[in-house]
Protein backbone atom coordinates (compact mmCIF):
# COMPACT_ATOMS: atom_id res chain seq x y z
CA UNK A 1 0.00 0.00 0.00
CA UNK A 2 1.53 3.58 -1.32
CA UNK A 3 -0.09 5.87 0.52
CA UNK A 4 2.20 8.60 1.11
CA UNK A 5 1.43 10.19 -2.15
CA UNK A 6 -2.48 10.93 -3.64
CA UNK A 7 -2.06 8.87 -6.58
CA UNK A 8 -1.08 6.20 -4.04
CA UNK A 9 -4.50 6.41 -2.68
CA UNK A 10 -6.01 5.46 -5.82
CA UNK A 11 -4.60 1.73 -6.23
CA UNK A 12 -5.60 1.12 -2.75
CA UNK A 13 -9.52 2.49 -3.83
CA UNK A 14 -8.85 0.58 -7.30
CA UNK A 15 -8.23 -2.38 -5.00
CA UNK A 16 -11.42 -1.91 -2.71
CA UNK A 17 -14.10 -0.49 -5.24
CA UNK A 18 -16.44 -2.26 -7.14
CA UNK A 19 -15.10 -2.28 -10.81
CA UNK A 20 -17.76 -0.22 -12.27
CA UNK A 21 -17.91 1.79 -8.77
CA UNK A 22 -14.20 2.81 -9.73
CA UNK A 23 -14.81 3.09 -13.41
CA UNK A 24 -17.11 5.50 -12.42
CA UNK A 25 -15.09 7.77 -10.34
CA UNK A 26 -12.08 7.83 -12.32
CA UNK A 27 -13.81 7.95 -15.91
CA UNK A 28 -13.96 11.10 -18.29
CA UNK A 29 -16.00 11.38 -21.43
CA UNK A 30 -14.95 9.70 -24.35
CA UNK A 31 -11.43 9.15 -25.08
CA UNK A 32 -10.87 10.75 -21.92
CA UNK A 33 -8.37 13.57 -23.76
CA UNK A 34 -9.17 15.78 -21.14
CA UNK A 35 -8.32 13.94 -18.47
CA UNK A 36 -5.39 13.35 -19.40
CA UNK A 37 -4.64 16.91 -20.21
CA UNK A 38 -5.42 17.73 -16.97
CA UNK A 39 -2.33 15.95 -15.00
CA UNK A 40 -0.54 16.25 -17.91
CA UNK A 41 -0.26 20.66 -18.09
CA UNK A 42 0.66 20.71 -14.75
CA UNK A 43 3.35 18.34 -15.19
CA UNK A 44 4.44 20.97 -18.29
CA UNK A 45 4.74 23.74 -15.87
CA UNK A 46 8.02 24.20 -13.58
CA UNK A 47 8.18 26.21 -10.57
CA UNK A 48 11.15 28.42 -10.79
CA UNK A 49 12.10 29.45 -6.84
CA UNK A 50 13.45 32.48 -4.85
CA UNK A 51 16.02 31.93 -2.73
CA UNK A 52 17.36 33.53 0.47
CA UNK A 53 14.35 35.16 1.39
CA UNK A 54 14.05 33.44 4.96
CA UNK A 55 10.49 31.70 4.90
CA UNK A 56 10.44 30.30 7.85
CA UNK A 57 6.52 30.96 9.01
CA UNK A 58 4.22 29.52 6.84
CA UNK A 59 0.72 31.45 6.22
CA UNK A 60 -1.61 29.43 4.15
CA UNK A 61 -4.86 30.35 4.37
CA UNK A 62 -7.75 31.89 2.11
CA UNK A 63 -10.38 33.61 2.79
CA UNK A 64 -13.14 32.92 0.15
CA UNK A 65 -16.87 34.87 0.08
CA UNK A 66 -16.31 35.07 3.80
CA UNK A 67 -15.47 31.19 3.81
CA UNK A 68 -12.37 30.66 6.16
CA UNK A 69 -10.04 27.84 4.64
CA UNK A 70 -6.98 26.81 6.25
CA UNK A 71 -5.08 25.97 3.18
CA UNK A 72 -6.26 27.08 -0.39
CA UNK A 73 -7.58 23.42 -1.08
CA UNK A 74 -11.68 23.01 -1.29
CA UNK A 75 -13.42 19.69 -1.80
CA UNK A 76 -15.00 19.93 -4.77
CA UNK A 77 -18.68 18.18 -5.09
CA UNK A 78 -18.24 14.75 -6.13
CA UNK A 79 -21.73 12.87 -6.75
CA UNK A 80 -22.24 9.37 -4.72
CA UNK A 81 -19.58 9.26 -1.60
CA UNK A 82 -22.06 6.23 -0.17
CA UNK A 83 -20.95 3.96 -3.25
CA UNK A 84 -16.98 4.72 -1.77
CA UNK A 85 -17.65 3.94 2.26
CA UNK A 86 -20.76 3.33 3.89
CA UNK A 87 -20.78 6.58 6.34
CA UNK A 88 -20.12 8.05 2.51
CA UNK A 89 -20.70 12.49 2.74
CA UNK A 90 -20.59 12.22 6.35
CA UNK A 91 -17.14 11.29 7.11
CA UNK A 92 -16.03 13.30 4.01
CA UNK A 93 -17.37 16.34 5.59
CA UNK A 94 -15.65 15.38 9.37
CA UNK A 95 -12.28 15.10 7.74
CA UNK A 96 -12.47 18.45 5.82
CA UNK A 97 -13.91 20.15 9.05
CA UNK A 98 -10.86 18.78 11.24
CA UNK A 99 -8.70 19.89 8.33
CA UNK A 100 -10.70 23.37 8.53
CA UNK A 101 -11.26 23.74 4.89
CA UNK A 102 -14.64 23.45 2.33
CA UNK A 103 -16.43 21.10 1.61
CA UNK A 104 -18.68 22.31 -1.74
CA UNK A 105 -21.50 19.32 -1.46
CA UNK A 106 -23.06 17.95 -4.58
CA UNK A 107 -26.59 18.18 -5.11
CA UNK A 108 -26.44 14.72 -6.01
CA UNK A 109 -25.10 13.38 -2.39
CA UNK A 110 -26.01 10.11 -0.94
CA UNK A 111 -26.32 11.52 2.37
CA UNK A 112 -29.09 14.56 2.99
CA UNK A 113 -26.94 18.02 3.49
CA UNK A 114 -28.84 18.46 6.95
CA UNK A 115 -27.20 15.03 7.53
CA UNK A 116 -24.06 16.06 6.03
CA UNK A 117 -23.89 19.60 8.47
CA UNK A 118 -24.93 17.97 11.28
CA UNK A 119 -21.95 15.04 11.12
CA UNK A 120 -19.31 17.73 11.27
CA UNK A 121 -20.94 20.97 13.19
CA UNK A 122 -18.01 23.57 12.05
CA UNK A 123 -17.69 22.23 8.82
CA UNK A 124 -18.01 24.79 6.00
CA UNK A 125 -19.99 23.94 3.25
CA UNK A 126 -20.90 25.03 0.46
CA UNK A 127 -23.87 23.60 -1.60
CA UNK A 128 -23.34 23.02 -5.21
CA UNK A 129 -26.86 23.00 -7.85
CA UNK A 130 -27.43 21.28 -11.10
CA UNK A 131 -30.60 23.44 -11.98
CA UNK A 132 -33.45 21.50 -11.99
CA UNK A 133 -35.85 22.16 -15.18
CA UNK A 134 -39.07 22.80 -12.25
CA UNK A 135 -37.69 25.71 -11.24
CA UNK A 136 -40.29 25.44 -8.07
CA UNK A 137 -38.20 22.34 -7.01
CA UNK A 138 -34.79 23.72 -7.74
CA UNK A 139 -36.24 26.50 -5.35
CA UNK A 140 -37.01 23.89 -2.42
CA UNK A 141 -33.36 22.22 -3.03
CA UNK A 142 -32.05 25.77 -2.35
CA UNK A 143 -33.92 26.49 0.32
CA UNK A 144 -32.49 23.28 2.32
CA UNK A 145 -28.99 23.96 1.42
CA UNK A 146 -29.24 27.32 3.05
CA UNK A 147 -31.26 26.22 5.78
CA UNK A 148 -28.64 23.53 6.27
CA UNK A 149 -25.93 26.54 6.98
CA UNK A 150 -24.23 25.96 3.24
CA UNK A 151 -22.37 29.30 2.65
CA UNK A 152 -22.63 29.49 -1.14
CA UNK A 153 -24.08 28.39 -3.69
CA UNK A 154 -21.77 26.94 -7.00
CA UNK A 155 -24.02 26.52 -9.91
CA UNK A 156 -22.68 23.76 -12.11
CA UNK A 157 -22.52 25.42 -15.88
CA UNK A 158 -20.54 22.83 -17.81
CA UNK A 159 -23.54 19.92 -17.89
CA UNK A 160 -26.39 20.79 -20.06
CA UNK A 161 -26.30 17.00 -20.66
CA UNK A 162 -24.60 14.12 -19.30
CA UNK A 163 -20.98 13.69 -20.97
CA UNK A 164 -20.49 10.20 -22.52
CA UNK A 165 -18.85 8.44 -20.22
CA UNK A 166 -18.44 5.12 -22.23
CA UNK A 167 -16.21 2.95 -19.30
CA UNK A 168 -19.88 3.63 -17.52
CA UNK A 169 -21.96 2.57 -20.80
CA UNK A 170 -19.39 -0.64 -20.92
CA UNK A 171 -20.20 -1.67 -17.70
CA UNK A 172 -24.24 -0.72 -17.66
CA UNK A 173 -23.69 1.72 -15.11
CA UNK A 174 -26.46 3.78 -14.94
CA UNK A 175 -28.33 3.89 -11.33
CA UNK A 176 -27.08 3.60 -7.66
CA UNK A 177 -28.02 0.55 -6.23
CA UNK A 178 -31.06 -0.48 -4.64
CA UNK A 179 -30.15 1.21 -0.99
CA UNK A 180 -28.90 4.32 -2.13
CA UNK A 181 -30.24 7.32 -3.39
CA UNK A 182 -29.95 11.66 -4.27
CA UNK A 183 -30.90 12.38 -0.78
CA UNK A 184 -30.92 16.00 -1.59
CA UNK A 185 -33.90 15.27 -4.23
CA UNK A 186 -36.34 13.68 -2.11
CA UNK A 187 -39.59 14.83 -2.94
CA UNK A 188 -42.46 13.93 -0.56
CA UNK A 189 -42.31 10.32 -0.79
CA UNK A 190 -40.24 9.75 -3.81
CA UNK A 191 -36.74 10.61 -4.76
CA UNK A 192 -36.76 12.47 -8.13
CA UNK A 193 -33.50 11.61 -10.36
CA UNK A 194 -31.19 14.05 -11.06
CA UNK A 195 -32.38 16.15 -14.43
CA UNK A 196 -29.75 17.78 -16.67
CA UNK A 197 -31.29 21.08 -18.09
CA UNK A 198 -30.19 21.76 -22.05
CA UNK A 199 -32.62 25.13 -21.80
CA UNK A 200 -30.08 26.83 -18.99
CA UNK A 201 -29.24 30.03 -19.89
CA UNK A 202 -27.83 33.20 -18.64
CA UNK A 203 -31.81 34.02 -17.47
CA UNK A 204 -31.51 31.18 -15.33
CA UNK A 205 -28.26 32.08 -13.22
CA UNK A 206 -30.45 35.94 -12.55
CA UNK A 207 -33.75 33.76 -11.49
CA UNK A 208 -30.98 32.26 -9.07
CA UNK A 209 -29.41 35.52 -8.17
CA UNK A 210 -33.16 36.66 -7.19
CA UNK A 211 -34.16 33.44 -5.67
CA UNK A 212 -31.14 33.26 -3.03
CA UNK A 213 -29.52 35.91 -0.93
CA UNK A 214 -26.38 33.32 -0.96
CA UNK A 215 -23.15 34.07 -3.24
CA UNK A 216 -22.98 32.12 -6.07
CA UNK A 217 -20.43 30.65 -7.67
CA UNK A 218 -20.21 29.51 -11.32
CA UNK A 219 -18.83 26.40 -11.93
CA UNK A 220 -17.49 25.22 -15.21
CA UNK A 221 -16.62 28.75 -17.26
CA UNK A 222 -13.77 28.57 -19.04
CA UNK A 223 -13.96 30.89 -21.89
CA UNK A 224 -12.77 34.65 -21.20
CA UNK A 225 -16.18 35.56 -22.74
CA UNK A 226 -18.34 33.57 -20.17
CA UNK A 227 -16.32 35.16 -17.48
CA UNK A 228 -16.88 38.63 -18.63
CA UNK A 229 -20.70 37.66 -19.04
CA UNK A 230 -20.72 36.17 -15.30
CA UNK A 231 -19.33 39.62 -13.69
CA UNK A 232 -22.49 41.09 -15.63
CA UNK A 233 -24.76 38.48 -14.24
CA UNK A 234 -23.53 38.96 -10.79
CA UNK A 235 -21.53 36.16 -9.94
CA UNK A 236 -19.49 36.29 -6.85
CA UNK A 237 -16.82 33.51 -8.18
CA UNK A 238 -15.98 31.89 -11.17
CA UNK A 239 -14.36 28.14 -11.34
CA UNK A 240 -12.38 27.24 -14.26
CA UNK A 241 -13.48 23.38 -14.79
CA UNK A 242 -13.79 21.02 -17.26
CA UNK A 243 -15.73 18.68 -14.90
CA UNK A 244 -12.78 16.43 -14.25
CA UNK A 245 -12.76 15.40 -18.28
CA UNK A 246 -16.36 13.78 -17.66
CA UNK A 247 -17.94 16.31 -19.76
CA UNK A 248 -16.61 17.89 -23.30
CA UNK A 249 -13.60 15.15 -24.10
CA UNK A 250 -11.02 17.28 -26.48
CA UNK A 251 -11.31 20.41 -23.64
CA UNK A 252 -7.73 21.91 -22.81
CA UNK A 253 -6.76 21.03 -19.67
CA UNK A 254 -8.10 24.06 -17.15
CA UNK A 255 -4.91 24.99 -16.16
CA UNK A 256 -4.23 26.20 -19.50
CA UNK A 257 -7.41 27.89 -19.61
CA UNK A 258 -6.99 29.54 -16.63
CA UNK A 259 -4.48 32.80 -17.41
CA UNK A 260 -7.04 33.72 -19.79
CA UNK A 261 -10.02 34.09 -17.70
CA UNK A 262 -7.87 35.51 -14.64
CA UNK A 263 -6.82 38.23 -16.75
CA UNK A 264 -10.83 38.67 -18.41
CA UNK A 265 -12.12 39.02 -14.71
CA UNK A 266 -9.42 41.94 -13.94
CA UNK A 267 -9.41 40.65 -10.08
CA UNK A 268 -13.18 41.54 -9.65
CA UNK A 269 -14.22 38.04 -8.12
CA UNK A 270 -12.40 35.28 -6.83
CA UNK A 271 -11.28 32.81 -9.78
CA UNK A 272 -11.36 28.72 -8.56
CA UNK A 273 -9.95 26.13 -10.57
CA UNK A 274 -10.31 22.18 -10.40
CA UNK A 275 -9.17 19.52 -12.52
CA UNK A 276 -6.16 17.05 -12.26
CA UNK A 277 -4.33 18.90 -9.00
CA UNK A 278 -2.53 16.24 -7.52
CA UNK A 279 0.28 17.48 -5.81
CA UNK A 280 0.78 20.77 -3.77
CA UNK A 281 3.07 21.97 -5.88
CA UNK A 282 0.26 21.67 -8.63
CA UNK A 283 -1.60 24.02 -6.03
CA UNK A 284 1.45 26.80 -6.15
CA UNK A 285 1.26 26.90 -9.96
CA UNK A 286 -2.46 27.24 -9.99
CA UNK A 287 -2.10 30.02 -7.51
CA UNK A 288 0.75 31.54 -9.25
CA UNK A 289 -1.20 32.10 -12.59
CA UNK A 290 -4.17 33.41 -10.42
CA UNK A 291 -6.13 30.69 -8.62
CA UNK A 292 -7.67 32.18 -5.64
CA UNK A 293 -7.56 28.32 -4.43
CA UNK A 294 -8.16 25.12 -6.11
CA UNK A 295 -10.54 21.74 -5.59
CA UNK A 296 -9.80 17.95 -5.66
CA UNK A 297 -12.29 16.00 -7.08
CA UNK A 298 -11.50 12.48 -7.21
CA UNK A 299 -8.08 12.84 -4.37
CA UNK A 300 -10.71 12.64 -2.00
CA UNK A 301 -12.76 10.01 -3.49
CA UNK A 302 -9.51 7.43 -3.41
CA UNK A 303 -8.79 8.40 0.41
CA UNK A 304 -12.99 7.81 1.03
CA UNK A 305 -12.44 4.45 -0.37
CA UNK A 306 -9.00 3.79 1.02
CA UNK A 307 -9.78 3.86 4.50
CA UNK A 308 -12.95 6.34 4.84
CA UNK A 309 -12.91 9.33 7.03
CA UNK A 310 -9.37 8.74 7.69
CA UNK A 311 -8.39 8.30 4.26
CA UNK A 312 -9.84 11.87 3.36
CA UNK A 313 -7.64 13.38 6.40
CA UNK A 314 -4.92 11.87 5.26
CA UNK A 315 -5.79 13.16 1.62
CA UNK A 316 -6.32 16.70 3.14
CA UNK A 317 -3.50 16.27 5.30
CA UNK A 318 -0.93 15.13 2.52
CA UNK A 319 -2.24 18.25 0.29
CA UNK A 320 -0.98 20.37 3.09
CA UNK A 321 1.96 19.41 4.22
CA UNK A 322 3.06 19.12 0.38
CA UNK A 323 1.94 23.11 -0.01
CA UNK A 324 4.14 24.19 2.96
CA UNK A 325 6.92 21.95 1.93
CA UNK A 326 6.91 23.63 -1.53
CA UNK A 327 6.27 26.99 -0.63
CA UNK A 328 9.90 26.91 1.66
CA UNK A 329 11.42 25.61 -1.31
CA UNK A 330 9.83 28.24 -3.33
CA UNK A 331 11.02 30.81 -0.56
CA UNK A 332 7.84 32.56 -0.46
CA UNK A 333 6.27 33.11 3.38
CA UNK A 334 3.08 32.86 2.33
CA UNK A 335 0.23 31.34 -0.23
CA UNK A 336 -0.36 35.57 -1.53
CA UNK A 337 3.18 36.09 -2.66
CA UNK A 338 2.85 33.68 -5.44
CA UNK A 339 2.69 35.62 -9.03
CA UNK A 340 3.11 34.46 -12.65
CA UNK A 341 7.15 35.40 -12.58
CA UNK A 342 7.51 32.11 -11.18
CA UNK A 343 5.94 29.59 -13.45
CA UNK A 344 7.77 28.67 -16.82
CA UNK A 345 7.50 25.81 -19.14
CA UNK A 346 9.12 22.66 -18.92
C1 LIG B 1 -17.07 10.75 -9.48
C2 LIG B 1 -17.27 12.20 -9.74
C3 LIG B 1 -18.50 12.78 -9.48
C4 LIG B 1 -18.70 14.12 -9.72
N1 LIG B 1 -19.88 14.68 -9.38
C5 LIG B 1 -20.07 16.01 -9.56
C6 LIG B 1 -21.29 16.61 -9.16
O1 LIG B 1 -22.18 15.97 -8.61
N2 LIG B 1 -21.43 17.93 -9.42
C7 LIG B 1 -20.46 18.69 -10.03
O2 LIG B 1 -20.64 19.89 -10.25
N3 LIG B 1 -19.28 18.13 -10.38
C8 LIG B 1 -19.08 16.82 -10.17
N4 LIG B 1 -17.87 16.27 -10.50
C9 LIG B 1 -16.78 17.13 -11.01
C10 LIG B 1 -15.92 17.64 -9.86
O3 LIG B 1 -16.61 18.60 -9.11
C11 LIG B 1 -14.61 18.30 -10.34
O4 LIG B 1 -14.93 19.26 -11.33
C12 LIG B 1 -13.58 17.32 -10.89
O5 LIG B 1 -13.64 16.08 -10.23
C13 LIG B 1 -12.20 17.91 -10.72
O6 LIG B 1 -11.23 17.11 -11.26
P1 LIG B 1 -10.32 16.07 -10.43
O7 LIG B 1 -11.18 14.89 -10.15
O8 LIG B 1 -9.23 15.79 -11.41
O9 LIG B 1 -9.81 16.75 -9.18
C14 LIG B 1 -17.66 14.91 -10.27
C15 LIG B 1 -16.42 14.33 -10.54
C16 LIG B 1 -16.21 12.99 -10.27
C17 LIG B 1 -14.86 12.41 -10.54
C1 LIG C 1 -24.91 12.41 -10.76
C2 LIG C 1 -23.92 12.96 -11.74
C3 LIG C 1 -24.60 13.91 -12.68
C4 LIG C 1 -22.77 13.57 -11.02
C5 LIG C 1 -21.69 14.16 -11.88
O1 LIG C 1 -21.65 15.35 -12.08
C6 LIG C 1 -20.67 13.36 -12.44
O2 LIG C 1 -20.73 12.13 -12.35
O3 LIG C 1 -19.73 13.94 -13.03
Amino acid sequence: MSQRTLRGFEAEARARLEPAHYDYFAGGAGDEATLRANEAAFARLGLVPRVLRGAAKLQTGVTLLGSRAAMPVLVAPTAFHRLADPEGERATARAVAAAETIMIVSMAATVAVEDVAAAAPGAELWFQLYVQPDLAFTEKIVRRAEAAGCKALVVTVDSPVLGRRERDLRNAFHDLPEHLCCENLRDGDRVRPVVMTPELSWEHIDRLGVMTSLPIVLKGITHPADARLALDHHASAIMVSNHGGRQLDGMPATIDLLPDVVAAVGGAVPVLLDGGVRRGTDVLKALALGAAAVAVGRPVIWGLAADGERGVSRVLGLLRAEIEHALVLCGRASVHELDVSMVRPC
